[in-house]
């Protein structure tokens, strides 16, 4: 399955300069693809340009570019893919991964923080798949991943991304049925609000993540490299027969309430870094 990654091909990633997107572009570009990275802050994707092409070899077009683009506007969505385009002649893969909120009660989201957000994690990933489609993949084929948040019970402090996301959850079926015959699939990937990354925890005055620990089964926060083996595992040729489909990166997260079973503290259920050698990463941790 390593093989059609090696063909060289072509993969954009949205909110790929940080956190999730950050390790989805390392691992991508591990795995011989070309990438395409895409956000808003300039300086941020040169700088994660510059750290990333010291990992890959140097070639002519580079393996590694960045486009500053704002998934709300449409313009610079059109010009992120004819850049790609024009560098690299194909597009194989989507990550829709950019994205992100604010916490507040939702008595309290005014009109012009409701639509921020509405707009960058449910019309945003609509702009991208259409011109995405549009561009290439409608006469070619290809393979999107959405990202989703933990979202199925309702997401308090965050209901405007929680309904811009169960709304991307249902785009992402409608794609996979009306786009199938143009040989794409189009899944999505949904980690649970308890990856750690600095960017992440940046964007909250409160440390949410130090909250969420104890109310997971593995009593631990998950990787960005935990929720990039998802995005990866969708993209190949592995996954050939799944389209339509979420995958959770949760820790079992969603699952857990307290009421029905405590889970102790425990260190059984440990992270998978990029770093880590195979055979570290598959040495059996837990006696599940
Ligand atoms: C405890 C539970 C644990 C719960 C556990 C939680 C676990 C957390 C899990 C982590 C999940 C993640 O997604 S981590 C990834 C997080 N990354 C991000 O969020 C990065 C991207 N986010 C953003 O860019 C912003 O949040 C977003 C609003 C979407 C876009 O901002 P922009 O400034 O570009 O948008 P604009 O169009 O200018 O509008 C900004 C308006 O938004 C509103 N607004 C913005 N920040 C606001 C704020 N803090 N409070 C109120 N309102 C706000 C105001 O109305 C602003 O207008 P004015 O009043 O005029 O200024
Ligand atoms: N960490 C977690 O626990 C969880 C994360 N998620 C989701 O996963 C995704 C990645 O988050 P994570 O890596 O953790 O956090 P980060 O804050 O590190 O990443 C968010 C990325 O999205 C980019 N972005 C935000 N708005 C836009 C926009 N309008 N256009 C283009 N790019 C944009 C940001 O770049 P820039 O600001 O330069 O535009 C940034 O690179 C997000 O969609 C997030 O909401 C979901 C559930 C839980």
């Amino acid at each position: 399955c390593l093989e059609e990654y090696r063909e060289f091909s072509v993969a954009v990633v949205t909110g790929g300069a940080t956190g999730i997107g950050h390790a989805v572009t390392q691992e991508l570009l591990y795995l011989g693809c070309n990438v395409v990275i895409a956000s808003r802050k300039e300086e941020q994707l040169k700088q994660a340009v510059t750290e990333l092409k010291g990992e890959i070899e140097e070639t002519s077009p580079p393996r590694l570019m960045h486009v500053p683009c704002n998934i709300r506007q449409e313009l610079q969505v059109k010009h992120l893919f004819e850049e790609t385009l024009k560098q690299y002649g194909k597009l194989d893969y989507l990550v829709n991964n950019g994205g992100g909120q604010f916490l507040c009660q939702a008595a309290d989201i005014s009109k012009k923080g409701w639509n921020a957000v509405i707009e960058t994690n449910l019309t945003g990933i609509f702009l991208m798949c259409q011109e995405a489609h549009k561009q290439w993949m409608g006469e070619h084929g290809g393979v999107i991943v959405n990202m989703l948040m933990d979202m199925d019970r309702g997401v308090p402090m965050m209901a405007h991304s929680g309904a811009a996301r169960a709304g991307v959850e249902n785009l992402t079926k409608s794609f996979a049925v009306e786009w199938a015959h143009h040989g794409i699939r189009v899944n999505a990937v949904a980690p649970g609000n308890s990856i750690y990354s600095e960017t992440a925890a940046k964007n909250y005055p409160i440390d949410v993540f130090e909250r969420v620990k104890p109310h997971l089964p593995a009593k631990r926060l998950g990787t960005p490299e935990e929720v990039s083996a998802a995005v990866c595992f969708l993209l190949s040729p592995a996954a050939s027969y799944i389209t339509g489909e979420t995958v959770h990166v949760d820790g079992g997260g969603r699952l857990y309430s307290p009421l029905f079973w405590t889970v102790p503290d425990h260190k059984m259920l440990q992270p998978f870094h990029s770093n880590q050698g195979v055979e570290e990463a598959t040495k059996p941790k837990s006696k599940l």
